[in-house]
């Protein structure tokens, strides 16, 4: 057993204001969870990558045109901690996602992870789609979006596993902002930049959110991305809910 299999309090959603968590998404896209993971709990799953075994697999992104550095999907069954982050934040994310699926009149998502999942396996997306992504110095990731099927879960997550910061203060890495990217339609695109700590996650719209226009709801395109690490190595987890075809 890892240190992260026999922590199950390791994942710090208890606290979560999830009311604040709709408000930040609705008024500027995306929501940041501070202290999500403990030092050691970012160690030990940052320690993961190494272990093969654990991954379905491995994506060197300069040769797909993503960007530069690497990330691997895990393969089921996922790491505990990777597991319960996905099953436990599911459900509040469910809720916002389906009211904002409402105001466009679509049919709710499934309150639960579990009846999602079957959902996605029987349109043909069975493959797990958590990851971890490393990147070290001169590395970045290109704006994108995470989708991998014709069903896709509104909202996912993303938790730095490094410090940031410099050498001198225990940094692991410097640069490596996360970055998001508004569009409205027809229109130019907004920037945002969400400072993480270690252990800290973002919740962000995996391919747009809602705004209320005079003639009622219109879509604005989000895409995300990480800009140029400058020095050191950084690594984050990230938790898509949708299984890829
Ligand atoms: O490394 C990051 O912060 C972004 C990761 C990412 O693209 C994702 O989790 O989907
Ligand atoms: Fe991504």
């Amino acid at each position: 057993m890892t240190a992260v299999a026999s922590r199950p309090q390791a994942v710090n959603l208890a606290g979560v204001d999830w009311t604040a968590v709709e408000d930040d998404l609705n008024g500027w896209g995306a929501a940041r969870l501070p202290g999500l993971l403990d030092p050691e709990a970012c160690a030990a799953t940052a320690s993961l990558y190494e272990r093969s075994e654990l991954f379905r697999s491995r994506i060197v992104m300069r040769r797909h045109g993503f960007g530069e550095g690497e990330y691997q999907y895990f393969a089921y069954p996922l790491p505990p901690l990777v597991a319960e982050l996905r099953t436990a934040a599911y459900p509040p994310l469910a809720r916002i996602a389906n009211r904002w699926r409402a105001r466009f009149g679509e049919p709710a998502v499934p309150e639960r992870l579990d009846s999602y999942l079957a959902d996605c396996h029987a349109v043909g997306q069975t493959r797990p789609t958590p990851l971890l992504l490393k990147y070290e110095a001169g590395d970045y990731n290109r704006l994108h979006q995470d989708l991998y099927g014709a069903l896709h879960f509104p909202l996912q997550i993303a938790v730095l596993l490094s410090r940031p910061g410099p050498d001198s203060e225990g940094g692991d890495f410097e640069g490596g902002s996360f970055v998001l990217t508004e569009q409205r339609p027809r229109s130019q695109s907004r920037a945002e930049v969400v400072p993480l700590a270690q252990g800290d996650a973002v919740i962000f719209p995996v391919r747009d959110r809602p705004a209320e226009g005079q003639r009622g709801p219109y879509r604005l395109t989000l895409r995300h991305g990480v800009s140029r690490i400058t020095r050191g190595r950084r690594l984050t987890l990230g938790v898509i809910f949708h299984d890829a075809a």
